[in-house]
């Protein structure tokens, strides 16, 4: 097998990988992912133990054990370039040699929770909720890089949303959550179609002084509806974490923290609190992983 060019896997010093800095040893098989920095400690703080701590730029991890289970958190950043490092560097992490480069012959596959927050454009959807996401639609461009192989009920909803887009040069990609995950994870959580969004303002619809070039955008999005099925949220992570996913053969699903509802124009008054209560909601959800 050709070794993989330093280049295209590059290594620090100690042998860690360039961005995220950890060693092969320090990820476990459950792997949460926040977008805060901040957040890290907000999750590691309930582990019965942190046996590491580790960073570099936005990319801090903390490892460590609740009841016994091994689970790292670790932020990415916002958006979805930040979810190509992350994905590769954890991926490179677990299946790939990095003394030989090569990769490896048995393949792990990582169970991979977002809790990031969001913003909901369904009137229904109250703040201060949690939603899963079933699928979502990148209107960010980092899947056009990847070969995806997108299977015939997700073409089918991807080709209607581009329909029903205003005339733009969007070109959006479809990603679903792990099944087997989601299902998982399950239990009478909403699900939905979650919108990744390049960008927080206009991307998402936000007027404040730089002038949109799709006013229109928001409309068609809560206006879609295909065979029942709606787009539910607004965020800045998902389409990347689940089509780099199941490009690498890992299972993810993306739990959205609801802090803003767009219909209504209405923001959490406790976005702390809401938080701090579903990270012990969904840690309490992991126990029945692997
Ligand atoms: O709260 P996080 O995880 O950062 O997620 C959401 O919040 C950020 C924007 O404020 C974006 O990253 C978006 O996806
Ligand atoms: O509206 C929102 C709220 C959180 N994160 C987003 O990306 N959008």
């Amino acid at each position: 097998m050709t070794p993989i060019a330093e280049t295209d896997l590059i290594l620090n010093a100690d042998g860690s990988v360039y961005h995220l800095n950890l060693m092969p040893g320090d990820v476990a098989d459950t792997v949460i992912t926040v977008g805060d920095p901040d957040r890290v400690a907000e999750v590691s703080k309930y582990f019965d133990y942190i046996e590491l701590k580790k960073g570099k730029r936005e990319f801090i991890t903390h490892t460590g054990t609740i009841s016994g289970k091994r689970i790292t958190v670790l932020s990415t950043g916002i958006g979805t370039d930040n979810i190509d490092i992350v994905f590769n560097e954890l991926d490179a992490l677990v299946n790939i040699d990095l003394k030989t480069r090569t990769v490896n012959p048995h393949l792990r596959s990582l169970n991979i929770i977002r809790i990031g927050t969001s913003g909901a454009v369904q009137k229904d959807i109250e703040i201060d909720t949690l939603l899963l996401s079933s699928a979502a639609i990148g209107l960010d461009p980092l899947m056009h890089y990847y070969l995806q192989n997108s299977g015939k009920n997700e073409q089918a909803l991807l080709d209607a949303f581009k329909q029903a887009l205003p005339d733009t040069n969007l070109s959006p990609y479809i990603a679903s959550a792990g099944q087997a995950l989601l299902a998982a994870l399950s239990d009478n959580e909403r699900q939905g179609i979650t919108i990744t969004a390049p960008g927080f303002y206009s991307p998402q619809g936000r007027q404040v002084r730089a002038v949109a070039a799709v006013p229109n955008l928001m409309k068609a999005v809560q206006q879609f509806n295909f065979n029942g099925q709606r787009i539910t949220n607004l965020e800045m992570e998902t389409a990347g974490i689940y089509g780099l996913a199941a490009a690498l053969g890992h299972q993810a699903v993306s739990c959205n923290i609801i802090l803003a509802n767009r219909a209504t124009q209405v923001f959490s008054k406790q976005p702390g609190t809401i938080m701090d209560y579903y990270i012990r909601h969904i840690l309490e959800k992991l126990y029945v992983l692997r």
